[in-house]
């Protein structure tokens, strides 16, 4: 695998698109956001892609979106939540880089989705439940894929964003030195 790729999973509100350009600056490295890439490719919101295309619509260009970002080195990528669903998603990012897995509890991913304004936008409903029920089950059923994937793990949920990437930093850093197993863990 390429250690020159830091690739950022986990669920809707953890953080990696907020942990992500910092931890980018202080690598001094590029930093993308898959979700970016696919609205901007798409000229849509991901909330209108979701509602002319479906979520099947969106998966796909999620996958190609990874495609291309998994292709470029010296880069921190914020992936989307569900971008561990897909077997060949997975396999990608397991081979493009370092995997980091932002971990938080459904309820504070939650309050922190409510009080984003980008969530009309980029976050519609995955299923009829909505809300914090629906978080609860995706943070669930995704937990296995999410972990199957991660070189390391980084509790958000009391850390700020500045506390995650140093401890991000720290353990690529570890990783790179050593070439040996990273510190699986870490609370931020
Ligand atoms: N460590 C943190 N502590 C407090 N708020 C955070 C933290 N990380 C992210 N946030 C806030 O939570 C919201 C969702 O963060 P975001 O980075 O978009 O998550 P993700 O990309 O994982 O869905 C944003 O409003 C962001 O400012
Ligand atoms: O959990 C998911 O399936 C999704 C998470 C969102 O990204 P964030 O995790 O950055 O919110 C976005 O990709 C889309 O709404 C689907
Ligand atoms: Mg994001």
């Amino acid at each position: 695998m390429s250690a020159t790729l830091i690739l950022l999973v986990g669920p809707r509100g953890s953080g990696k698109s907020t942990v992500g350009p910092e931890l980018a600056r202080r690598l001094g490295w590029a930093f993308a956001d898959a979700d970016e890439l696919v609205e901007s490719t798409a000229g849509m919101s991901i909330a209108a892609i979701f509602a002319a295309e479906g979520e099947a619509g969106f998966r796909d260009r999620e996958a190609a979106a990874l495609e291309s970002l998994c292709a470029l080195p010296n880069r921190v990528v914020a992936t989307g939540g569900g971008a561990v669903l897909r077997e060949s998603n997975r396999a990608l990012l397991k081979r493009s880089g370092f995997v980091v897995w932002l971990t938080v509890t459904p309820e504070v991913a939650f309050e922190r989705m409510t009080a984003d304004p980008t969530t009309a936008a980029r976050r519609p409903n995955l299923t009829a439940a909505g809300g914090l029920g629906e978080l609860r089950e995706l943070i669930a059923s995704r937990e296995p894929l999410y972990r199957a994937v991660a070189d390391f793990t980084c509790d958000t949920g009391g850390a700020s964003p500045d506390a995650a990437a140093a401890a991000i930093l720290t353990a690529w850093t570890n990783f790179r030195s050593t070439s040996g197993p990273a510190p699986r863990s870490s609370s931020g």
